[in-house]
This record gives C-alpha cells, structure tokens and sequence, in this order.
C-alpha cells in the first residue's frame, strides 16, 4: 500500500453535481461562464440542489423559503454577543453553525424532504449569522433580515443596516455564484466524509467550514487582501513580491491542485474588481493585483485562483476582510448541501487505508524502566 501524498489524481466520488474537466467548470452541465453572467445565486443554489434550473413558480417558492427561514433564534444572538470579540470570524461562524442544529428540531431527521429544507434553511441563515458576527464586533445590534431581498441583498443589507445600491448587489450576487460549488475541494470532501457516517447535514456543513477555513483554501481571499495591505502601494509590489518568491514563500490566491492553466473564474472576478475600481474612481487595487499576477505567473508560471481577485472585489465593496472567507462559506454552503443530500442518497461510509511508515516490532517496557 503506497499513500498519495494529499490524495492528489485520485478519483474518491462519483457525483453528479459539478465538473472541472480540461479547465472547464460546470454546474449541472451549465458551464460557469454562462451562469456567471446569466444566472441569479438562488437560481444556482436551486440548480445544485434540484438538478435542473427552476422556473419561475418553483423559483419564487425557494426564495419565499429562504426569507422565512433567514431569521436566527435570539438565544443564538446572545449566545454570539458572548464570544470574545477579537474571535476569528470563521471559528465564530463554526460554533454558531454547530450551535444552529441545537435549535432545529428536525436536526436528527435523516429523510430526504427533511434534509432539503435543513439545506435551505442553512443558506439562509449562514448569512444572517456572519452579519450579526461582523455588528456585533463593531459594537452594534445585529439588523434582523428583511424578506423579500435576495441573499447578496440581505446580507448587504443586514452588514450595514441600510439598503445597499444596485452595483454592490450585483458584484456580491456574481461572486455567490462563482464560489457556489467546486467538485471534491478539501471543504467538499469534508463534509461528505463527515455525513457518510449518517451523521446529520449541521455536523458536515460545521467540518466544512473547518477546512474551508485554512488558508490553503477558503481562506487564502483573507490572506490575499492582508499581502496588499502588507504591501501598501503599486511601487512596493515588485520588491515584495520578489522577496517572497526569492524566499520561496507562498504568495496566496496563487496555484491550484487541479487548474493548471488558470482557474476560469479568476477572469470574471478580475473584470469585477476593474470595473468596481474604475466605478470607485481608484484602481490602487486592481493595479497592484494585476501587477503582482504578472510577476507571479512571469516567473513561476503560477495562474491566479478564485481567491486573488475576490478579495479586491470584496474590500472594494466596502467589506472588512475578516469577512472574506465567511462570505465564501455563504456561497459554499449551496455546494455543500448538495453534496450532502447526494451522499446520502448513495451512501457508503468514507474509510479509506492509511501507509504505515512507524515503528515496528517494539516491546512494552513498564513505567519504572522508561
Ligand atoms: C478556493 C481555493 O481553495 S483555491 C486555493 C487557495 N489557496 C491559495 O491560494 C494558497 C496558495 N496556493 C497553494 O498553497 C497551492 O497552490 C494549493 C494549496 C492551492 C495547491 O496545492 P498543491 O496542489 O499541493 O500544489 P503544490 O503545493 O504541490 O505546488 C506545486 C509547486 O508550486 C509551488 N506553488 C504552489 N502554489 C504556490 C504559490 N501560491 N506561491 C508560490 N509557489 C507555489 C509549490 O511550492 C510547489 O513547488 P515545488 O514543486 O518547487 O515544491
Ligand atoms: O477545488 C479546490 O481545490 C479549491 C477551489 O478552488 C474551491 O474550492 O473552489
């Protein structure tokens, strides 16, 4: 038995939710291209989760839906108001999430129509949760969600207490569906081991946000925007940059285990974070990005991934960064979901074999010897 060091080129799931096939991503067959530009994030939520894209009737029915689960029980808020307040975002969203399936009922209830709508109260409360994180850290009372408003609206909305305007809502919706799902990625992965126990739809949706959390994934839009920050102005970027890579630091939103020739979304999040810059009157961003992915991909052949450019994007919308990763678990959880309900609907227990590289043959030696 020989390991593949972090399973790389090895085929774990059958699934029939999204495909990366010659650099090509797809949800449902819909290549992300098309949905990109075309598409709502409740229409590829719906798409992920019901296999087909909804009409209007069945569209309109999951959007009443997510407004009414997208309330969080007050018990939870306390709860939040008690953590303390310098916690990273992600680790709150983590025990939050843990915390919700205390509150659900149904939470141990293993039929498909159960667990559909846990799917969907889970995206719609992801939101309301991350906003009443991020009020609370500053010091303010959470903002209840207002039905009616999609999920990029509302969380917009709920982050700064006032309707936000048509373009934020836009770029926001984009991102969601950009980040929605991504084949057996590591948060995926997770999450699908951890239901494969016949485990309940909460305690995957917590193991994902765990993987997603680190910066190897997920997290590196975070670490992205703390480089530009880091670096300060577009006149700092080449010596920074060179001295990572002479270091043979990682420089984040860079690389990708399966995307060799550039990940097909970083195009739209890169037109997003122009067209946001030049909207905002100031590209310090955008030019300092595209000058740091010209002498990454220069030098190390390295193509920019989902998480470079979100996080201009992210920051050019006004959002502290700490939040970053939090609104990729918003996105996400859609995928998530799917991929759970698809586990379950086909389940065998995730238990594969580990290479013993230890000792052998050793004797028990008691205490008083050692
Ligand atoms: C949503 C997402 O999860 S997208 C990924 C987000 N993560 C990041 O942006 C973090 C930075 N990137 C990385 O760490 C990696 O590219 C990963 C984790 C995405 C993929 O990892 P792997 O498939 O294991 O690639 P691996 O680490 O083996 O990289 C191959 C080579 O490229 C180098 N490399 C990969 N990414 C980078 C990078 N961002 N900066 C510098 N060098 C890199 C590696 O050091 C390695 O070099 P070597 O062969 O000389 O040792
Ligand atoms: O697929 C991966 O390994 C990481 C990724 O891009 C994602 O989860 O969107």
């Amino acid at each position: 038995m020989t390991a593949t060091k972090g399973l790389e080129g090895i085929v774990a799931a059958s699934s029939s939710i999204s495909s990366i096939v010659d650099g090509v991503l797809t949800y449902r067959g819909y290549d992300i291209d098309d949905l990109a530009v075309n598409a709502s994030f409740e229409e590829v939520a719906y798409l992920l989760w019901f296999g087909k894209l909804p009409n209007a009737a069945e569209l309109q029915e999951l959007e009443r839906d997510l407004s009414e689960y997208a309330p969080i029980p007050d018990s939870l808020i306390e709860q939040m108001k008690l953590y303390p307040p310098d916690t990273n975002t992600m680790a709150a969203l983590r025990s939050a999430v843990s915390a919700l399936a205390l509150y659900d009922e149904e939470a141990d209830d293993m039929s498909r129509e159960a667990n559909e709508r846990k799917a969907i109260k889970l995206q719609a409360q992801l939101p309301t949760i991350i906003a009443a994180l991020a009020r609370i850290r500053q010091g303010e009372e959470p903002v209840a969600p207002q039905a009616g408003l999609s999920i990029a609206e509302n969380f917009l909305y709920m982050l700064r207490g006032e309707k936000p305007e048509e373009t934020s809502v836009k770029a926001l919706d984009q991102a969601l569906v950009l980040h929605a799902d991504h084949e057996l990625n590591a948060s995926t992965f997770a999450a699908r081991v951890t239901v494969a126990t016949l485990s309940d739809i909460y305690s995957g949706v917590t193991s994902a946000i765990g993987a997603l959390k680190g910066p190897l994934h997920g997290g590196a839009n975070e670490a992205v925007m703390k480089m530009l920050k880091e670096i300060g102005s577009l006149d700092q970027v080449d010596s920074f940059i060179q001295q990572k890579l002479d270091n043979k630091d990682k420089i984040m939103g860079f690389g990708h285990r399966v995307y060799k020739n550039g990940d097909p979304r970083a195009k739209h999040l890169q037109k997003m974070s122009s067209e946001l810059g030049e909207m905002k009157g100031d590209m310090t961003l955008y030019d300092m990005s595209v000058r740091i992915e010209e002498i990454v991909t220069g030098q190390k052949g390295l193509k920019p991934n989902v998480d470079f450019y979100s996080a201009s994007v992210y920051t050019q919308l006004g959002i502290e960064h700490e939040l970053f990763t939090p609104i990729f678990a918003i996105s996400r959880v859609s995928g998530w979901a799917a991929h759970i309900l698809e586990q379950y609907e086909n389940n065998r227990i995730i238990r594969p074999r580990a290479e013993y590289v230890g000792l052998t043959d050793q004797k028990y030696v008691p205490l008083e010897q050692r």
